[in-house]
């Protein structure tokens, strides 16, 4: 058994099995002990432990308790007189987002403060030019090619450092993991993504 699934165990085999008398008193009263260890999770995955616990990750816990009663009881929480998940909100402890939320504003605001005056003209160009396509929110794909050492990496950073300065996500993904570790919050596209894994392929 996974152990930051025992809490709600244990809370699904007491609403499924011994029918509680009022079951909603019940989570209200040990509803902040059911996301425990989804906090600690959320806690090591961003190395912060300034967050506390929120909807959310009580959303969550709401979730796996209901799967566990549906495969104990066949019934939905909402039948065993607690209150509901909300399905549609259900993050399946959502550390990716937790994580791209949790950048330090003002540190990457900083960054940009003080790198973009840095830029050449042709890193200047290619930084306006993304930075153009965000705002308009109109996307597409770019490729940036220039010979090794020339400030690609300097340029993405950049460009991912303003777009978190201002509270937006942008996910850095990249095709091998030593490149990931080049650019922060980088990751893999097939651990990001969860790209299934070809093992019959060879390169
Ligand atoms: N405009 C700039 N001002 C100051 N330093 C810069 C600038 N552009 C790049 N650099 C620095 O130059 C070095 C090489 O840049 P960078 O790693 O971005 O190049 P790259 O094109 O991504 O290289 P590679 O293709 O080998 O990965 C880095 O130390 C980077 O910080």
């Amino acid at each position: 058994m996974q152990p930051f699934l025992r809490q709600q165990i244990k809370f699904a085999i007491v609403i499924a099995t011994y029918h509680p008398s009022n079951p909603n008193a019940l989570w209200e009263k040990y509803k902040d002990e059911m996301v425990d260890d989804i906090l600690h999770r959320v806690w090591t995955t961003n190395f912060n432990f300034d967050i506390e616990s929120n909807d959310e990750m009580r959303n969550d816990a709401l979730v796996l308790i209901e799967d566990m009663c549906v495969l104990m009881c066949g019934s939905l929480l909402s039948t065993l007189g607690m209150p509901a998940p909300n399905r549609s909100r259900h993050t399946a402890f959502n550390l990716e987002l937790q994580r791209e939320k949790n950048y330090d504003l003002d540190e990457q605001a900083e960054r940009v403060q003080k790198n973009v005056p840095l830029l050449n003209a042709e890193q200047k160009n290619v930084y306006d030019s993304l930075m153009k396509v965000v705002d308009d929110g109109t996307g597409g794909i770019y490729f940036l090619d220039a010979p090794g050492g020339t400030g690609k990496t300097f340029v993405i950073s950049l460009i991912l450092a303003t777009i978190r300065s201002r509270s937006q996500i942008a996910l850095a993904v990249t095709s091998s993991g030593i490149a990931a570790t080049l650019l922060e919050g980088g990751r893999t596209a097939h651990s990001a993504l969860k790209l299934p894994m070809n093992l019959l392929m060879v390169d």
